[in-house]
């Protein structure tokens, strides 16, 4: 049978766990009248290169040539700046009421311009002359199936970067990883029928250029930098008559990891919004437990 219980009220409760009540409080409650810890000014020895926050979750509005032409997904931020070796410490509330202002005003719609001011705006919140910024998310894309045309969303883990520093300006970088499908080429060779295949994920950093302005959309270039080099795509809906375009359009294009870095570096190189990139490729191998692995990286 359940045993009947009879609850104390809500305090009660709190002090039968633990909870006593508040003790004799002798230090300031204005902010004016407590110590300031972190403007102390003194020879602290070292420079910081960054400090600041990480792992902020907010929704932010993306922009896409792809369908969904405009979503709301969430956001990973970090934000940092350089402090002197002549100051004890930053002021971290203010990342996040940076962060906050943009909220406020209709939402953190993620852009490089918007990242550029805001920036900007976060260096002279802070007092400082340099500030960075790096904005993980998931950036999701309508697919669809290569016969029966029946879509779906995929998705890949984009990042964009921007650094400020007063008197220089701006740079940006941004990266893409992406899931393709790799049959591996010489299991096709040596092998009376079948090959073997796995997911590979194509990991894209590139700095982009100084003119730069997202008059294309960075996030489908590099996508199709990936995926129309690997031997397959990757579906969310796929029927008979596409599973057998899928697995043959494999079987036709087989990769090892070091032909996807190559094959993608060489779409990196024609994009003339990239300055420098970085590409590495990492196979789940399917009849191993290991991964196998290549990257390169080229400054034009
Ligand atoms: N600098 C620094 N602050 C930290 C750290 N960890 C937590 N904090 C917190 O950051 C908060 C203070 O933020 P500040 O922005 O300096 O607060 P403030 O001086 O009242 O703010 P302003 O009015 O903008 O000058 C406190 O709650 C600190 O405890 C740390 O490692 N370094």
């Amino acid at each position: 049978m359940t045993r009947k219980i009879e609850l104390p009220p809500k305090k009660e409760r709190h002090k039968l766990f633990g909870s006593v009540e508040p003790g004799l409080k002798l230090k300031p409650t204005e902010k004016e009248k407590m110590p300031d810890l972190q403007n102390t000014k003194k020879d602290f020895l070292f420079t910081i290169d960054a400090v600041g926050i990480s792992n902020v979750k907010q929704p932010i509005i993306i922009e896409s040539e792809l369908e969904p032409n405009q979503q709301t997904t969430i956001a990973t931020f970090k934000m940092t700046s350089k402090i002197s070796y002549d100051a004890k410490g930053t002021n971290m509330s203010r990342f996040t009421e940076q962060l906050e202002t943009y909220r406020q005003n209709g939402g953190f719609i993620l852009s490089i311009k918007n990242l550029y001011d805001f920036t900007k705006e976060l260096a002279e919140r802070l007092k400082q002359k340099d500030a960075s910024i790096e904005v993980t998310f998931p950036w999701f894309y309508e697919r669809k199936g290569p016969s029966s045309q029946l879509t779906g969303l995929n998705h890949s883990e984009a990042k964009l970067t921007v650094h400020y520093e007063e008197g220089i300006g701006f740079s940006s970088s941004a990266s893409l990883t992406c899931a393709v499908t790799t049959l591996c080429p010489c299991s096709k060779e040596i092998s009376e029928y079948s090959a073997h295949n796995q997911r590979g994920y194509v990991t894209m950093n590139v700095e982009f250029t100084e003119d730069y302005h997202e008059e294309v959309d960075w996030k489908k270039a590099l996508l199709e930098a990936a995926e129309t080099n690997a031997s397959a795509m990757i579906h969310p809906v796929l029927k008979r008559p596409d599973e057998k375009m899928v697995t043959e359009t494999a079987y036709e294009n087989p990769r090892f990891v070091e032909d996807m870095v190559r094959l993608v570096a060489a779409d990196l190189y024609e994009l003339s919004f990239v300055k420098a990139f970085q590409v590495e490729c990492r196979n789940e191998e399917s009849i191993h437990l290991h991964d196998a692995i290549a990257s390169l990286s080229y400054r034009k």
